[in-house]
């Protein structure tokens, strides 16, 4: 039997964040529902194997409230292994108004989970989990499989689709012991309801094998909770495929769980909507390399399939962004960075059709102003970061670089950068 290591994810935080992710880790605070572990324990050995529903329904107390709230299904745990670890399932088949959503995690991060605002304060805003009537539709792609299309004019910054997960697993629950891995994991899954089970089994698999994990390793986002790393779920974003100059851009809030795609440029009606699956700011050797091995494809994109020469070009201009950034993130007192490398960057990410990092380029321009003391300048770029930055992180912020170019709106002399890296005379 083979048993494939979970490799794949598509990168969950946007290219332009993907080495500085920005999590909320709520509290850890409040009971666990599953501190009665032993119980949990002998139940899951003794359903070991088992694959019937009628174990899992959930108990009810007399005020018909189950006992394992916020879970409609009891709790069900893997025998510890032999670093004493277990991993239990953990189903709210209500959640996202009855969308439904299953972990496979360790007690320690599911009393984490409990705490965040998905779970303390439910309500869904209408636009998430939303697919009447979409502005894309599905088509199949030979070679491709399935994509989403444009079915109508999209703007930069308009939102394309917002969901919450479905199944989130903990990748550590699985090493160790890979079946037993794969057992839970189908009781996560065989705890959603059936449409939401539906939406799971209609996307793509790399391999034949375990029909779920094959999904999870071909479809998952990466993400974390309580600092531990998860495959996330979420079965309509999976069905955009990789571009390594995609039209959009997604942004995923680690409060709510809703993950939400934006376009990052005008798509016009009939275009594929595609993200990246990768940091594409490496040479297209690399980006092939990471894709054949990971996601079994050969990137046919248009940068990929172009002339040699201007893949050099293209290979030549990333190495100088990643020179650029380098420079631009000393703040040492013998640093080299100036304004006018900031806004060589911002050319460069034009050229490179980069249009989801250019909200980057305008907030190292601001800070970069802001240290030789150009106030004005400084708020300029803010507000020029902060308009293109909402393709990343939704028009409501929630992350510190949008909280950061708002404080430099608001007051550039007391933003950290004021005058840190005064011109030399
Ligand atoms: C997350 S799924 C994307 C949706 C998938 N095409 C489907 O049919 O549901 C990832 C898989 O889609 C395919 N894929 C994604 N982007 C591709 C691309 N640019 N070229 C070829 N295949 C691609 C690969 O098979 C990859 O493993």
């Amino acid at each position: 039997m083979r048993y494939p290591t979970i490799l794949s994810s598509l990168a969950l935080i946007s290219y332009s964040r993907a080495s500085q992710p920005h999590y909320t880790h709520s509290q850890l605070a409040g009971i666990c529902n599953v501190a009665d572990n032993n119980n949990v324990l002998s139940f899951g050995q003794k359903t070991f194997g088992l694959d019937h529903e009628s174990c899992t329904h959930s108990r009810v107390d007399v005020q018909n409230t189950p006992v394992y709230h916020p879970w409609t299904h009891k709790p069900r745990c893997t025998p510890k292994n032999g670093l004493n670890e277990t991993y239990c399932v953990y189903t709210n088949s209500n959640f996202a108004d009855g969308r439904g959503i299953s972990f496979l995690t360790s007690p320690l991060v599911a009393k984490e989970i409990i705490n965040l605002p998905a779970f303390t304060n439910p309500e869904i805003p209408e636009n998430v989990n939303t697919f009447t009537d979409p502005p894309w539709e599905v088509r199949n792609i030979p070679g491709r499989g399935n994509g989403l299309f444009a079915t109508r004019t999209l703007y930069r910054g308009e939102e394309i689709l917002a969901a919450t997960p479905v199944g989130v697993y903990m990748s550590d629950a699985f090493p160790v012991d890979y079946g037993l891995g794969y057992q839970y994991l189908n009781t996560a899954y065989k705890q959603l309801p059936k449409a939401t089970r539906e939406k799971v089994m209609m996307m793509a698999a790399h391999n034949a094998g375990d029909p779920i994990m094959e999904r999870v390793n071909t479809n998952s986002f990466s993400g974390e909770f309580g600092g531990e790393p998860h495959f996330i779920v979420y079965p309509e974003t999976a069905r955009m495929n990789h571009d390594c100059r995609p039209n959009a851009m997604y942004y995923y809030d680690p409060a709510t769980l809703i993950h939400s795609t934006h376009a990052s440029r005008t798509i016009l009606p009939g275009e594929e909507i595609t993200i990246t699956y990768i940091n594409i700011l490496q040479p297209r050797a690399d980006r092939q390399e990471v894709l054949e091995m990971t996601w079994h494809f050969q990137c046919t994109c248009p940068l990929c399939t172009s002339s040699d020469e201007e893949v050099a070009i293209s290979d030549a201009r990333m190495q100088r962004i990643h020179e650029i950034h380098a420079t631009l993130a000393d703040w040492s007192p013998n640093t080299m960075a100036t304004p006018e490398l900031a806004e060589e960057l911002i050319t460069l990410y034009e050229l490179e059709k980069l249009h989801a990092a250019v909200a980057t380029g305008h907030m190292f321009a601001s800070m970069a102003y802001n240290a030789i003391g150009d106030t004005d300048r400084a708020k300029q770029f803010a507000e020029r970061a902060l308009k293109a930055g909402m393709v990343n992180s939704g028009v409501n912020g929630g992350n510190s670089d949008v909280d950061d170019m708002r404080a430099m709106l608001r007051d550039a002399e007391s933003h950290w950068s004021y005058l840190a890296r005064p011109r030399k005379p």
